[in-house]
């Protein structure tokens, strides 16, 4: 063993010595050629190519090597190898990836894929802002010179694909709002996020099952609808307009939508969005599989009284075809329109061309008044769905029931059976949201089920008596109620928001 080792150093030794010679005696230029030259032979006669996937490409970093690094966390013999072990940001799951300088076999379409994970010092050497890793690491990888034409693309995309599931199931979804209006940080990135966490689920959402299930099968539809949306031509998006009173669940299903599809909410405050460009901007650096909402709509801006203004500049003797209009005069980037942000605007933002870059994305609208909207934004076609969240019906109560006192219809004695006939009766009468139904049944959620639900259905009982002696709220009422409660939670921008919401709709 000891010979081995001296014979070893010695053999070490004689090629130090060698290379030192080689430095002392050739130029750098005619090293440099000498070694081209021994790739370009070592290449011809090789029977494999090579790819290096760099972690760092220029200043940016490589979104391929995080994909293979992914990927090849989740490939099952990497369990023989020498594993890293990673937790993510604002990830619940830990992945495994392959060790500096460790290699592994992978196999596509009967195609073997060796990768090798190359880690070297390194000092940058162009200057840069941020600072830089003093590591350069690279996957590289190795297939047979006959494979890569027909292997290489595919099973790069299943790479992404693959690493783009993980990275989905791994991670919490991630709640984006765009605070700072357009502007970028320092990462060039206008939106901001934190962890989502929003319990609704569609199975607590009170709601009729039938539409529930309806509402379900339209979001799987367009979750698995890649081929369909290319074979069709139409951009792989999809609009939903919540509208209803409030307190009746717009805000919660749209995080049991989240939470179904797996999906990142960006919650889009549009009175921060100053102008068109930054609306686009913001639509730009979001990412596939998400859902872009605008809440209260109607409230959020007098986009109508703004774009009439620029419609009148860009196109002063054009016949009236309103929605069409609408959208010239966007595209038309008058002066109004890149100062101020317009209805035109949003149409592009979630029908024009801009709304196309990046795909698989979900637009959501919410409004308690869908006669306040303009025509152009509700037309069929530009929202795919329009969906009515109404006051809580008796499918409805039954799930609160459940959510909140574990009562299930057919499971209770002979009292609770005749008290759930009675809230039948009554809920319809009551016209209570499910929301106020919901704080009714929160109070008394420690009593035993029997007596939660006497509480309740005096209270119901309370509310449609109210209703029939003609002293239940009126419409004027609620919306009053409701300025007070936006003035409340934003109050700085509540007399504006509240103003908005009384502008009449400036129809041509
Ligand atoms: N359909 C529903 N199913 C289950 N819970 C609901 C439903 N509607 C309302 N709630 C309860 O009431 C609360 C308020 O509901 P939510 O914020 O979703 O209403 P909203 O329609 O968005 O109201 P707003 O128009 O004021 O924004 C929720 O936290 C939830 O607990
Ligand atoms: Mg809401």
């Amino acid at each position: 063993m000891k010979e081995f080792w001296t014979s070893l150093a010695s053999l070490m030794g004689v090629f130090a010595f060698f290379q030192s010679l080689l430095h002392a005696v050739f130029p750098p230029e005619l090293r440099f050629a000498a070694v081209k030259l021994f790739y370009r032979l070592f290449n011809y006669f090789s029977s494999y190519c090579y790819f290096d996937i760099t972690e760092i490409d220029g200043v940016n970093t490589n979104e391929l090597y995080n994909a293979v690094q992914l990927y090849l966390s989740s490939s099952a013999s990497v369990a023989g190898s020498r594993l890293s072990l990673t937790r993510a940001l604002n990830s619940s799951a830990f992945t495994f990836g392959l060790s500096n300088n460790d290699r592994l076999v992978d196999t596509f379409a009967g195609a073997t894929a060796i990768w090798e994970h190359v880690v070297t010092q390194w000092q940058p050497q162009s200057f840069s802002w941020r600072p830089l890793p003093q590591e350069k690491r690279c996957f590289t990888l190795r297939i047979k010179k006959k494979d890569k034409p027909i292997v290489l693309q595919p099973y790069l995309d299943h790479i992404m694909a693959t690493a783009n599931d993980i990275r989905r199931r791994n991670q919490d979804r991630l709640l984006y709002t765009n605070s700072r209006g357009g502007a970028l940080d320092v990462r060039g990135h206008p939106w901001e996020s934190v962890p989502f966490k929003h319990p609704s689920t569609f199975e607590t959402l009170a709601m009729e099952p039938e539409r529930k299930e309806e509402i379900m099968t339209d979001l799987r539809d367009f979750a698995d609808g890649k081929t369909f949306y290319q074979k069709t031509g139409r951009a792989w998006k999809r609009g939903y307009l919540l509208y209803g009173p409030p307190g009746t669940g717009k805000s919660s299903m749209i995080a049991a939508m989240a939470n179904y599809l797996g999906y990142d909410i960006y919650d889009l405050e549009l009175t921060e969005v100053h102008t068109n460009s930054e609306l686009r901007k913001l639509l730009m650096k979001t990412t596939p599989k998400s859902i872009i909402v605008i809440e209260d709509i109607d409230c959020s801006i007098n986009l109508t009284n703004r774009n009439n203004g620029s419609r009148k500049k860009a196109l002063p003797s054009q016949p009236t075809f309103p929605d069409r209009c609408l959208e010239l005069g966007g595209m038309a980037g008058s002066d109004e329109s890149t100062k101020s942000i317009t209805l035109s605007g949003l149409l592009n933002f979630t029908d024009g061309l801009w709304s196309c870059c990046g795909s698989e994305r979900i637009f959501v609208f919410t409004t308690n008044h869908i006669e306040k909207l303009d025509p152009a934004l509700v037309r069929s076609g530009r929202m795919d769905m329009h969906i009515f969240m109404s006051y809580c019906s008796f499918p409805a109560l039954k799930i609160l029931l459940q959510n909140y006192l574990d009562f299930v219809e057919g499971d209770g004695n002979a009292d609770e059976g005749r008290l759930l006939r009675a809230l039948e009766e009554a809920v319809g009468f009551a016209q209570m949201t499910p929301a106020d139904v919901s704080e009714v049944l929160i109070k008394n959620r420690r009593k035993e089920k029997g007596g939660a639900m006497a509480e309740l259905l005096e209270v119901l009982r309370g509310q449609a008596e109210k209703r029939k002696a003609g002293g239940g709220q009126s419409n004027e009422e609620v919306e009053e109620e409701e300025q007070e409660k936006r003035a409340l939670e934003s109050p700085k921008e509540g007399s504006e928001a509240g103003e908005d919401c009384n502008a009449e709709v400036v129809k041509d």
